[in-house]
């Protein structure tokens, strides 16, 4: 769409006090990655195919399936291209910039998304070199899923029913359903599109269960596409939001697969029936662990999506007079608005640096389990838990918040708002649902917070539980070591509470899963334990809106900054130009109710009725 600025949005850029290139290179990680993203989104969002003459709201669940399937094979064959090197614009080493103008296109989710992000990743992690050779092909026929959840067992996996069972004299397993509950429920892309999977299943041979092992099945015909003898397969119907992942369900009766198809880098299966086992009884679990570190910086992407949407239009909407006789002001004058949305761009910086950093912590630890130490792997998945739980749900928060700073305009699908929220509550659940991770993160915690009450010795990173039962915490200091300190007196406080908690509970008789059940609130609640006074937080308070204030000029810079372009936003709302009213015009004349001056309903429906005494 054509036309000029709005007028507002070229005075705060006029306005910006730093250089906005500056800070683009600095969340690209470097001038030389954002070159690379740049060509990477002219390549793909110049194919013409990619686009709709329709918007995604106004098709059926089938049609829209259908059409994500169209643009998810265009999108493949870019991958695949990239990975070969046919298309020559970037060294690239990772799919992540693909991954995020994949919004655009898809205005929802690519039903590939498993595909690729959990299929290939969990068969380059767990599966053997010889596996790797013969299943990580470019031109493999394969369109795999991650199939894990059953229709009764998603957070307690430990409960899932369906067994992979040796049979020596075939040299095969024998996957099963045993009954409604085992069907396998949720995979993304297993309703339709993929023909093969990665399943969880209990692993028996003669007659001894040896716990969850992944094997790879072939589930529909690599041809034909229909489902093989002993599969019953298909789609779990809509939902709030994914609608065009076509989740689906799955259940095996007696299907037989080659012995070599579990996955055998840490654990194996000998033909003779030998059972080797992994050098750590959790490596199995793996795939969760990598896409929970992958998940803190997606929803870092999507609040950096949702505060642009919302501070442009901030600045191109006015609404309100300050004082009575003065004419109205952009709503991001309102210093409660900057509240909503400033908290936003910084929480998107702050989720990125961590989750940068635990894709770093991630390698090292991945290398040392390589070469044999597990040290660190318990801590990894500690974080791991902790900051996919907390990051999905402050970003489900704080998108809601951005939806809500937009008014009525945020409730309309064109303002994007609505499907960035039902993309990001959902990671509240999937991947490991929100306080059954917290419990574990809560589950390692109390381990030396015990260590420390018993005053043996602790690990450096601990030492604060040490300064906290010997009263060494300073005084609160308002700067950012002071902010650590107080953050580390209250976990330390907030653990010690918990654990007294469980401590009484066991006193009075209750056995330990029992006590834990009990004490789970505080095992996952915040306290305020701190040393912060009433005269600091009053302090804080004050200095909390000279910031908001400072921010101000900068902040359609800073979201700009971020440099998502129109078609990933794809918001009425939120667009470079801040046309806003000229593309929400533009938008409702798609909508198929306007097809007709006078819907037929009305002649069906509503003349019989209004003009029943007239005619
Ligand atoms: C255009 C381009 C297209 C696409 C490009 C794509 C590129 C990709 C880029 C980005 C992708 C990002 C976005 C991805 C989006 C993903 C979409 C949706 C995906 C959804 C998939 C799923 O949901 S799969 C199913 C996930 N399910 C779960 O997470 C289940 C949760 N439950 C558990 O994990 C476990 O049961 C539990 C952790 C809760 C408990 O396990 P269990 O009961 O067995 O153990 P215990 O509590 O007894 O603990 C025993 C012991 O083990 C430790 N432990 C547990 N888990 C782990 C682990 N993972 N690693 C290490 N250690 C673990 C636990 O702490 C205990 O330790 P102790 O020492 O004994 O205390
Ligand atoms: C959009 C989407 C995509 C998905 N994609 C996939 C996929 O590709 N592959 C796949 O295998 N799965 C997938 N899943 C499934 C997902 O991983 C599970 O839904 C998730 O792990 C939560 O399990 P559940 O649904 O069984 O919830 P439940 O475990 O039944 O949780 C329900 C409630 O019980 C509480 N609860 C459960 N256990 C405890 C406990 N020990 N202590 C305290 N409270 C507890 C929870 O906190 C929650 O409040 C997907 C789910 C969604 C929503």
């Amino acid at each position: 769409m054509g036309g000029r600025v709005n007028e507002d949005l070229i005075k705060e850029r006029r306005k910006c006090t730093f250089d906005i290139k500056e800070l683009t290179h600095i969340i690209d990680c470097g001038e030389e990655n954002t070159i690379k993203r740049k060509q990477i989104d002219n390549y793909i969002l110049n194919i013409k195919e990619l686009w709709d003459d329709v918007p995604e709201e106004y098709l059926s669940h089938k049609e829209r399936y259908e059409n994500a399937i169209k643009k998810a094979f265009i999108v493949l064959k870019v991958l695949r291209q990239l990975h070969t090197g046919n298309i020559q614009i970037t060294d690239h080493r990772t799919p992540t910039n693909v991954y995020s103008i994949q919004d655009g296109i898809f205005r929802n989710v690519n039903p590939l998304l498993i595909h690729i992000g959990l299929f290939w990743s969990t068969i380059a992690a767990q599966a053997s070199t010889e596996q790797q050779a013969e299943w990580l092909q470019p031109d493999s026929s394969m369109i795999g899923t991650y199939v894990q959840t059953e229709l009764g067992h998603g957070s307690f996996i430990r409960g899932i029913e369906t067994t992979a069972t040796y049979d020596s004299t075939t040299d095969e397993f024998i996957l099963h359903t045993p009954r409604l509950s085992a069907y396998k429920w949720w995979p993304g892309g297993l309703g339709n599109t993929a023909n093969a999977c990665l399943v969880m299943a209990q692993l028996y041979i003669n007659g001894t269960c040896h716990g969850l092992h992944i094997f790879l099945a072939q589930i529909r015909d690599f041809d034909t596409h229909k489902p093989l003898p002993g599969i019953k397969v298909g789609e779990i119907g809509p939902k709030m939001g994914f609608n065009t992942a076509d989740n689906g369900f799955l259940g095996f009766d007696n299907h037989r697969i080659p012995r070599t198809n579990m996955l055998m880098k840490n654990v194996q299966v000998l033909r003779d029936g030998t059972y080797v086992k992994p050098k750590h009884d959790k490596l199995t679990y793996g795939s969760m662990l990598l896409t929970r570190v992958t998940l803190i910086s997606d929803l870092a992407y999507q609040l950096s999506k949702a505060a642009t949407i919302a501070v442009r239009y901030s600045a191109v909407r006015r609404q309100s007079p300050i004082k009575s006789n003065e004419p109205e002001r952009q709503i991001l004058d309102f210093v409660s608005q900057q509240h909503k949305l400033f908290i936003t761009i910084a929480s998107s910086h702050v989720y990125r640096v961590v989750g940068l950093w635990m894709w770093n912590s991630h390698k090292r630890v991945t290398a040392d389990i390589h070469e044999g130490n597990m040290g660190q792997l318990p801590e990894l998945h500690a974080l791991a838990c902790c900051l996919k739980a907390i990051s999905s749900r402050d970003a489900s928060a704080l998108v809601e918040q951005c939806r809500l700073a937009c008014g009525g305009h945020g409730y309309m699908m064109a303002s994007n708002l609505p499907q960035i929220y039902a993309y990001t509550t959902a990671a509240v659940t999937y991947e490991g649902e929100y306080t059954v991770l917290l419990l574990q993160t809560a589950r390692y915690l109390v381990k030396f917070w015990r260590l420390a009450a018993e005053h043996k010795p602790l690990p450096q990173n601990f030492a604060y539980f040490e300064d906290y039962i010997k009263k060494n915490f300073e005084q609160w200091r308002n700067s950012p070591e002071g902010i650590i300190e107080g953050f580390k007196a209250i976990v330390a406080g907030k653990t010690k509470a918990a654990y007294d908690t469980l401590q009484c509970n066991l006193r009075n008789g209750r056995e330990f899963e029992e006590a834990w059940n009990m004490a789970s609130v505080q095992l996952t609640n915040a306290s305020e334990y701190s040393t912060i006074s009433r005269n600091d937080i009053e302090a804080l308070q004050s200095r909390y809106e000279e910031l908001l204030a400072l921010i101000r000029p900068n902040a359609v810079g800073l979201v700009d900054a971020f440099d998502i372009r129109d078609e990933v936003l794809c918001s009425t709302l939120g667009a470079y130009d801040g046309r806003v009213y000229e593309r929400m015009m533009e938008e409702a004349s798609k909508s198929p109710l306007n097809e007709d001056v006078v819907n037929e309903s009305f002649h069906k429906y509503i003349r019989p009725v209004t003009m029943k005494n007239k005619l």
